[in-house]
């Protein structure tokens, strides 16, 4: 493997294989988001991406929520009752604006985990798991021209909030993909080489 530079696909490659790297080497994170989000074909797919993730003991460890249209209203209200309750000395009127929140893209996806506890799979794999359904679900965003950022926060450890979203106490919420159209396109993001993070291993007598 040639670690020096970032990889680019080989001319021998495919057009289908060109087609889906220029796609996946060109996903970043977009804010803020507009309208329009994606329609509910497009949703369909991008949760088809996320069932593609890889699942030890096939758990199925993911549970998604969306919020979107007048639920945000509803929401935006969770979003300041429960920093009022993590803040009681501070006056609501000083948390007001983390109702905007809500409103900063057309859809919210709620990432959560329902880690098996009875099963020989260690929580982290499935943890694991539902980061990797939630990166195919950024990638399946992108692919169809949408923007997602995926946020995290005192919010989203909030029992507070997980149970305002309706999950259960066993229940992780581990963040929210925010999902629109991107506002401005900016140049692609430069990305570190890959050769920082990647060494061989020539086995122990190399050492
Ligand atoms: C689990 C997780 C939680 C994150 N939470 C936040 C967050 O709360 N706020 C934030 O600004 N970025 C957060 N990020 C980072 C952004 O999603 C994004 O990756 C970052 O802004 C870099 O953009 P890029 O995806 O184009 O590299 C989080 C990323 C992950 C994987």
């Amino acid at each position: 493997m040639d670690n020096s530079q970032s990889g680019n696909v080989d001319d021998t490659a495919s057009r289908p294989q060109h087609a889906f790297f220029d796609t996946l080497l060109s996903r970043q994170s977009h804010w803020p988001l507009a309208e329009p989000g994606p329609s509910e074909t497009e949703l369909g797919l991008i949760f088809d991406a996320a069932m593609r993730a890889p699942d030890h003991g096939a758990l199925r460890p993911w549970r998604f929520a969306l919020i979107r249209d007048d639920a945000r209203a509803e929401f935006g209200d969770v979003l300041v009752d429960v920093a009022a309750r993590r803040e009681p000395a501070k006056p609501r009127a000083e948390l007001e604006h983390r109702r905007q929140l809500a409103y900063t893209a057309p859809l919210i996806i709620v990432i959560a985990a329902a880690p098996c506890a009875d099963s020989h799979v260690p929580e982290t794999e499935q943890l694991l798991s539902v980061g990797a359904a939630a990166m195919n679900m950024l990638n399946a965003i992108h692919a169809l021209g949408y923007g997602g950022f995926w946020a995290t926060g005192a919010d989203a450890y909030d029992p507070n909030l997980r149970a305002a979203l309706d999950f259960e106490p066993s229940e992780r919420v581990l963040g929210f993909i925010f999902v629109g159209t991107p506002k401005s396109r900016e140049p692609s993001a430069v990305r570190a080489s890959h050769s920082l993070y990647v060494r061989e291993w020539l086995g122990r007598a190399s050492i």
